[in-house]
């Protein structure tokens, strides 16, 4: 039989689950205190009332109102029952949890990772973190096989692990969204490239989806913080390199010991074959007169392919392949030619 759910809670994300309840066929009350758009047919009239004969509750509200709603609840909730957050940090829900309900009351952790605009889109896969949990290992069961029913991907983490996760993508991600909205980057544009879309998007998101995400994901991850200070320094320090002159991006990777001098000798050698390909140009110049003086063809087809010639066997001696000598001389009398005056070919 399929356990009655109480969800707490019919904001943003409360709706979106509580839409997936439905179409699974999933029994549920709602309690909202704030607003009375819950459709009658759903609608606790009292938190008491919600959870009653409910054998999952859903926390799905505010990580800082958690702990007062939990509180109120406590007297009222017994050990067949199990509670489960969905907020979108980790370490902080679970520690009200363990501290409010402890041993006595079994409790998880989740993190649904979507929400109406990505369920509006169908995004696949609709993923959830489940955090595993040593005081209630059968909580985590329930939750996994609740997120399973409504079609999600479940993945166990530690609230740690997924709150130092969650630092390189919601954290940061909402940080320059706002950062981008503030500096007003796409403000009253005529047209943009291609390029823009990404921060079209980010700034769309970050005024239409998060704005009370924004605080929750910046202040209740313990990593926030660290984050934000990582990406603020990088960030400064391409602006320096834009400044100075540098071309402020990536530096490249440091070469490895011996490779400066061996990058020397090459220079110092390419700069000789520049020199001696420069003279190779005078002395066909010369050649060139020297034949216009005494009336012979220009250029000599003859002379030529006996030249390339000899450059193939001379590089067969040295254990060169032969053609790519032969390639590289036919581009230096090309080069050889032009450096001649017109009229004297
Ligand atoms: O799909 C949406 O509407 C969402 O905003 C989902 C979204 C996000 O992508 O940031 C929002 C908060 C949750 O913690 C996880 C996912």
């Amino acid at each position: 039989m399929t356990e009655s759910i109480a969800l707490l809670g019919y904001g943003r994300f409360g709706r979106a689950l509580s839409g997936l309840l439905l179409v699974a066929g999933i029994p549920h009350r709602v309690f909202e205190p704030r607003q009375d758009d819950v459709p009658d047919a759903l609608r606790a009239p009292t938190l008491a009332e919600s959870v009653e004969g409910a054998g999952l509750v859903v926390l799905s509200m505010p990580v800082s109102g958690m702990r007062s709603v939990l509180e109120e609840l406590r007297p009222r909730l017994s050990p067949a029952q199990t509670v489960l957050d969905v907020g979108s940090v980790k370490v902080r829900p679970v520690q009200v949890l363990a501290s409010v309900l402890g041993r006595d009351i079994p409790w998880v952790g989740t993190h649904p990772l979507f929400g109406p605009a990505s369920l509006a889109r169908g995004d696949l896969p609709r993923r959830t973190v489940v955090c595993p949990n040593e005081l209630h290992p059968e909580a985590v069961r329930k939750a996994r096989v609740l997120f399973e029913r409504i079609g999600c991907e479940v993945t166990e983490l530690s609230p740690d692990a997924h709150d130092a996760l969650m630092v390189r993508t919601h954290v940061l991600t909402f940080f320059l969204a706002h950062g981008l909205l503030k500096a007003e980057a796409g403000k009253d544009l005529p047209f943009a490239p291609p390029s823009f879309q990404p921060v079209a998007r980010l700034e769309e998101y970050a005024r239409l989806e998060v704005p009370h995400l924004f605080g929750v994901v910046q202040s209740e991850n313990p990593y926030a913080r660290d984050a934000r200070v990582r990406l603020l320094e990088a960030l400064t320090q391409l602006h320096l390199g834009c400044d100075s002159g540098r071309s402020g991006a990536p530096e490249p990777v440091a070469a490895p010991p011996g490779l400066t001098e061996v990058r020397e000798c090459v220079d110092a050698l390419d700069r000789e074959l520049v020199q001696l390909l420069n003279r190779r140009a005078q002395l066909i110049q010369q050649a060139a007169h020297l034949k216009a003086e005494h009336g012979l063809p220009l250029p000599d087809a003859e002379r030529e392919a006996s030249l390339l010639e000899t450059r193939r066997q001379w590089a067969a001696e040295q254990g060169m392949d032969a053609d790519d000598t032969e390639d590289v001389f036919r581009a230096v009398l090309r080069f050889s030619r032009r450096a001649v005056p017109t009229g004297s070919r």
